[in-house]
């Protein structure tokens, strides 16, 4: 998904089933925060390579090694740089690539760090090229050149920096220039969390915000939280209100697919924007091949809402594949609608046909 584009973050940002942070979910984050390793659901990998970076730094008594964390939003990112400053004792600064537009700012930061601080740097890939530079050479020599003065004239003056932790996060590690990436000590990919894993978060925040749910309850919400513990929080939030207004308060399986059926998401996690893509592939074209402007103009929706909000979880369901011949519905999408494929679609070479890439 291209979250570079703001329009699209903010498109998807506005639906429920979103996983960019909307203002609620700003406002209410900070207390479903895991504090600690410990506390912190799934990505067992990450939790355990991380433990040994953080427990080794501490031993030698140094500052940890700079940390580079890529996925997708909602997993968590920016929870584990706390927990990362957390578990070094040290403090936290916060900040994100598009907020330092100049060389300057970053400066302005770097300089006023203490030492062991760890600076955390959302959307990384988004910064600007002088400061990404300057970066540089603060990671690796932990010093900055400030330029004073302009043309001829200009003079570079050094200045130390104490020992830090970049925590540098993007979604698309992919887009970072291959310098910087190595500049970083240690590399973690969060990945798409599965079911069991979203039902630990749903119960965890369920407690926190004093909340009855039964374990169906949880599976009902996690098997529509689309991966993401940021959905499954916000999903876990509209459940509470319709659980409160209609029933006794707490969250059992009905109550959590009666509300969600109230807010349009299905069983899988789709929403009304990724239905009516499905849709109108299924019975506008008989599940393709149909081009992506084709598809748009069918949906009432821009070409760029459906390519980068609507599709990029369809093909990750299996729901949509992208064929050089145009958008293709898969077996699994008929299924899922409730709809039979056209018979040429049903039969393995037809199939093939479809998908003949
Ligand atoms: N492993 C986890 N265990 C429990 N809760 C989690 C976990 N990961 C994320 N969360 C919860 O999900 C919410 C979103 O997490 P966070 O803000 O860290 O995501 P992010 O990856 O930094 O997102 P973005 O890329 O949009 O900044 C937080 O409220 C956090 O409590």
């Amino acid at each position: 998904m291209n979250w570079d584009d703001t329009t699209d973050a903010e498109a998807a940002a506005e639906r429920l089933v979103g996983a960019v942070a909307d203002g609620e979910d700003q406002a209410v984050e900070a207390a479903l925060r895991p504090k600690d390793l410990g506390e912190f659901i799934g990505q067992e990998k990450v939790r355990e390579q991380l433990d040994l970076v953080l427990r080794a730094a501490r031993a030698r008594g140094a500052t940890a090694d700079h940390v580079l964390l890529s996925g997708a939003p909602g997993l968590g990112k920016t929870t584990l740089s706390m927990i990362i400053a957390a578990e070094m004792e040290a403090p936290i600064r916060i900040t994100s690539g598009p907020a330092i537009q100049h060389a300057g700012d970053l400066a302005a930061i770097l300089s006023s760090l203490q030492e062991g601080e760890v600076l955390f740097l959302d959307e990384i890939h988004r910064m600007s090229r002088p400061a990404e530079e300057m970066l540089y050479m603060a990671m690796e020599d932990f010093r900055v050149d400030v330029i004073v003065g302009k043309g001829p004239g200009a003079t570079a003056i050094p200045l130390e920096l104490p020992p830090f932790t970049l925590v540098g996060a993007t979604t698309r590690a992919g887009l970072l220039p291959p310098p910087l990436r190595d500049r970083f000590g240690f590399t973690a990919h969060m990945e798409f969390y599965g079911p069991a894993e979203l039902e630990r978060v749903i119960h965890r925040s369920a407690g926190l915000l004093d909340v009855g749910i039964d374990p169906t309850g949880a599976a009902e919400i996690a098997g529509r939280s689309r991966g993401t513990p940021r959905i499954a929080n916000r999903l876990l939030r509209r459940v509470r209100d319709y659980a409160q207004v209609k029933a006794d308060g707490r969250i059992t399986q009905e109550i959590a697919a009666a509300a969600l059926a109230v807010y349009e998401v299905d069983a899988r996690g789709l929403d009304r924007l990724d239905r009516g893509v499905l849709e109108a592939l299924l019975k506008l074209f008989g599940g393709g091949p149909v081009g992506l402007s084709t598809l748009a103009v069918a949906v009432g929706e821009e070409r760029e809402t459906v390519e980068e909000v609507a599709e990029p979880f369809l093909v990750r369901e299996g729901l949509l594949a992208r064929t050089p011949r145009g958008r293709v519905a898969t077996p699994a999408a008929w299924a899922h609608l409730g709809l039979t494929p056209p018979r040429s679609q049903g039969s393995g070479n037809g199939q093939q046909d479809l998908f003949g890439a």
